[in-house]
């Protein structure tokens, strides 16, 4: 018998940086959306632990235990005193290292399959405190919909969202280290004064109401100068998404995906449509969100 679950990508609509803790983690004021672009995470009993991957980034993906897929399985494992004996497989839709938390989304994704596959009965709150041990994003891609993310990332409040937002990604051509666009973060804020991450009212008034206009205005994201800096050509992608008609257009997270916000599904697919030919990125998505959280699809 196999467990499949279902996992989404997420966006930042919202992403406040504070300085560096002492930990080296950041403070931040985080607005999740989930959107519907899934990876989904296959676990069947096996001999041992073993990790495989399918998918056009496939082979970036590392396939041993430093997998967020296998550390989850192990943490839940070793929490039940019994042995990680699974194949975890993974049909990988989400950009590796885009910034859109797709080893997240397989980490919480395997957890759940795990938890299902092994009755091992684990709560949702022993759940959640398993995912903010594996990383700061881990806790969202569990709970999927939309949720403001405090401490580094993994203290969730859900958000009410009044309606479905349109969206298209485009991915670059290589990655982006989450750590070291966080490094260059605190380099260029060296001997600045950074305030407190608060999230923005606006911003969350648009989210509740589900209006677009007011979510572009209220949009951002305070490692865009970071991921820029590391990744200048990704100006040239935000500025051909604005052109096409982007109501917004931002660096997803720690990037480099670029995230452009479209009043509707037909402005979106205008948007995408002109980004294909701009030559400014690799590959471009539209999805929308809220998507919902892990979900279990068979067993
Ligand atoms: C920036 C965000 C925005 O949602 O995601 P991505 O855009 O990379 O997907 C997250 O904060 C990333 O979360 P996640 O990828 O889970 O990070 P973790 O594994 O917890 O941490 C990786 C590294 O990022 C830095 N980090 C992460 C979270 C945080 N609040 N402060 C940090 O400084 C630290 O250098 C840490 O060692
Ligand atoms: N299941 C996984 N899928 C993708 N990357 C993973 C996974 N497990 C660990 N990683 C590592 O995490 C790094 C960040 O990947 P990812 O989570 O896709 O990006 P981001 O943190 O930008 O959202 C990858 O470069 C890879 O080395």
């Amino acid at each position: 018998m196999s467990v499949t679950v279902r996992v989404p990508a997420k966006v930042n609509v919202q992403l406040a940086v504070g300085a560096a803790r002492p930990d080296g983690f950041h403070d931040l004021a985080n607005v999740f959306l989930a959107v519907g672009l899934y990876d989904e995470v296959t676990v069947t009993p096996a001999d041992e632990l073993r990790i495989t991957c399918e998918g056009s980034d496939a082979e970036q993906v590392p396939l041993d235990r430093t997998n967020l897929a296998a550390r989850a399985a192990v943490a839940l494992a070793a929490r039940r005193g019994i042995e990680p004996a699974v194949h975890i497989h993974i049909a990988k839709d989400i950009p590796v290292a885009g910034g859109m938390a797709g080893g997240s989304a397989d980490g919480a994704g395997a957890l759940l399959a795990c938890n299902t596959l092994w009755q091992a009965g684990a709560s949702r709150a022993e759940l959640l405190a398993i995912c903010a041990e594996l990383g700061s994003d881990v806790p969202f891609s569990l709970v999927g919909g939309a949720a403001l993310g405090t401490g580094r990332g993994e203290q969730l409040r859900t958000l009410e969202v009044g309606g479905t937002f349109h969206w298209v990604f485009a991915m670059a051509d290589r990655g982006l280290s989450t750590p070291a666009v966080f490094r260059e973060f605190d380099r260029l804020g060296e001997g600045l004064d950074i305030p407190e991450p608060i999230a923005s009212e606006k911003l969350l008034g648009a989210l509740a109401k589900g209006d677009p206009d007011a979510l572009a205005a209220a949009v951002s994201n305070d490692l865009q100068p970071a991921a820029l800096s590391l990744f200048p050509e990704l100006a040239d992608t935000l500025a051909a998404g604005r052109t096409a008609g982007a109501l917004a257009a931002l660096v997803s997270g720690s990037g480099p995906t670029t995230a452009f916000l479209a009043r509707d599904p037909e402005s979106a697919a205008k948007v995408a449509e002109t980004l294909r030919s701009s030559g400014t990125c690799r590959t471009v998505r539209t999805a929308s969100g809220p998507a919902p959280g892990a979900t279990v699809l068979n067993g």
